[in-house]
This record gives structure tokens, sequence and C-alpha cells, in this order.
């Protein structure tokens, strides 16, 4: 098997690297394009087995094709690579906004979108994964099993693609924010340096999410064990309960309403061209 990524920026470098660290593919197994060569060769001179071509080539060759472009790039690489794309081949999109409608439209192939995660790095975390009409089981058991090997694939439905992005693929990003902002207040109150904080942050984050994965606590049972009545703990929470009420609310109705324009934009991309694969 194949696989093909078009665009190694930051999440096909991600997909791939990953793949190639946890042993469900041989770099020699894989083939890349990139607009940017540079990106492209510092990543096939980490992996000299990796090869490289045009987004033509790719799309040939590739059983598998992992589509890694910003969305509104989705309609010039399709335009590139129709004569290259066949019925057997898995077209597979990271983006949240190209739903797998609109890739069968364009498309002879096998559509599901992955929505992957940073967390997919440490061969960790979720991928989410929709399936468009074309999939059969042999093909969803080959998905799933691939993405297996770096990640927890689950599958969501089209209605709640936003949030579950939101949570799996933004919210690293998120809570790294939460532990900077800690951190930051914990140099500018007390004698701890920046880098004794983090230290201590870090350890803590991985016991946390050790201790989740373990099942051992829910989150509200894991609260009420370290808040010691009369401790301090319980102060904290009070402050965290007041101070942070709404902000999840606030982003969500963000994320959502960017959602929606990027949304329209895409639909706008695909407009002018007619259904011709149903
Ligand atoms: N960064 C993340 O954590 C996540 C990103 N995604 C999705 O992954 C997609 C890519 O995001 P990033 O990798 O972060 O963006 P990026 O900007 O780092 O990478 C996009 C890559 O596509 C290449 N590209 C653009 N047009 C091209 C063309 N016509 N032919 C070949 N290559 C082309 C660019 O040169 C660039 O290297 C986005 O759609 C995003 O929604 C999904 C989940 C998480
Ligand atoms: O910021 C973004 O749009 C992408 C989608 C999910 C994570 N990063």
């Amino acid at each position: 098997m194949h696989i093909g990524f078009i665009g190694t920026g930051s999440m096909g470098t991600i997909l791939i690297e990953a793949f190639i660290e946890s042993g469900a593919v041989p770099p020699a197994h894989i083939i890349a394009s990139n607009r940017t060569p540079e990106k492209l060769r510092a990543l096939a001179s980490k992996h000299t087995a990796l090869r490289t071509g045009t987004n033509t080539v790719v799309a040939q060759e590739a059983d598998v094709l992992f589509l890694c472009t910003k969305p509104l790039e989705y309609r010039t690489v399709l335009d590139e690579i129709q004569h290259d794309l066949t019925p057997d081949k898995l077209l597979l999109s990271v983006t949240s906004s190209v739903n797998v409608q609109q890739l069968e439209a364009y498309t002879p192939c096998k559509v599901a979108r992955v929505i992957p995660s940073i967390t997919n790095t440490a061969l960790s975390g979720a991928s989410l994964v929709t399936f468009g009409s074309r999939f059969h089981d042999a093909d969803r058991t080959r998905l799933i099993t691939l993405l297996s090997a770096i990640s927890t694939p689950i599958e969501i439905e089209e209605q709640d693609t936003r949030i579950s992005s939101d949570i799996v693929s933004c919210g690293p990003a998120f809570f790294s924010f939460l532990l900077q902002r800690f951190i930051d207040s914990a140099v500018a109150k007390t004698t701890l340096t920046e880098e004794q904080a983090t230290k201590l942050i870090t350890e803590m984050i991985i016991g946390l999410g050790r201790l989740l994965e373990d099942g051992r606590f829910s989150l509200p049972a894991l609260q009420a064990k370290v808040c010691v009545p009369g401790g301090v703990t319980g102060i904290g929470l009070h402050v965290l309960d007041k101070e942070t009420r709404d902000v999840f609310l606030h982003l969500i109705e963000a994320t959502h309403r960017k959602f929606d324009v990027d949304v329209l934009e895409v639909k706008e991309m695909f407009a002018d061209k007619k259904n011709s694969f149903h």
C-alpha cells in the first residue's frame, strides 16, 4: 500500500512522521508533494527513503491519498489531479470545512474525512473520522487500522464536526494557552522561575493525563478527591468557577462563527462544479 500526502506543512508532516515512527508505514511507501519545495526537501532529507513528486505523481501512485492543504487550496489541487483519481483510491481530507459529499461530487474516489491532532505526533490522542457513502466495510477496517497506529480513531457525525475538532484538534492549543497563563502568573507572583514553573506544570499535566487514561476518576470525582475540606484547592476552584464561567461558551460561539464563514467560502469554491460522480 502506498500512502500519498499533498501538502507537507504542519499537519502533513505530523501525519507522515507519525506513520513512520509508529512503524505502520515504511518511508519507502510514502510519497509526498508540496507547493513550497523547501519544506518537502527538508522532510525528504530527514527520511531518505521517502519519495517526493508533483501533486499529479503523488495522486497517481497513492492507494491512500491525504489532502493536507488548507480548505481554500482544495479546488486548485483537485483540478490539478482530477485525471489521476480512480474509484479504487481512498481520498482522505483532513480539513473540517470540506465535507465528504463535496469531495464525492468532485472525484470518483472512496472519500472520508480524517481530522487529526498534533497529539498524534506522540502516537496518542484522537483522530475524527467521517466516512463517505463509497466506503465499504473492508475500506473502513483498512482506514481504522491505519489510523489506530497513530491515534484513537473516533467516528463523528457531520453536525458534530466543529465542536469535535475544537476539542480534539484545537484543544491542545487552547489548553497549552491556559497552562502558559498558569506559568506566567506563577512567575509574576512568586519566586519560581519560568523554567521551574514549566517543569512543575508539565509533570502535573502528564500525570493528570495518565490518571484520566486509567479511567480511575471522572473529572468531577478527581476534583472532589483533591479538594480537602477547609483546604486550599476549594479556594482556587471558587476563583476558577467565578472567572471562567462563560469562557468556553464564548470560545465555542467564536469558533462556530468562523467555521460558518469557512463553510460558505468552500461552498462557493465548489459552486460551479457539477455533481459528476453520482
Ligand atoms: N495544524 C493542525 O493542528 C491541524 C490542521 N488541520 C488541517 O490541516 C490542513 C493543513 O493545515 P496545516 O498543515 O496546519 O497548514 P500549513 O499551512 O502548515 O500546510 C499547508 C501546506 O499545503 C501546501 N500547499 C498549499 N497549496 C498547495 C498545492 N496547490 N499543492 C501542494 N501543496 C500545497 C503549503 O505549501 C503548505 O505546506 C488544514 O486544512 C487544517 O484545517 C486539521 C487538524 C489539525
Ligand atoms: O486552526 C485551524 O484552523 C486548524 C484546524 C484544527 C486545528 N488547527
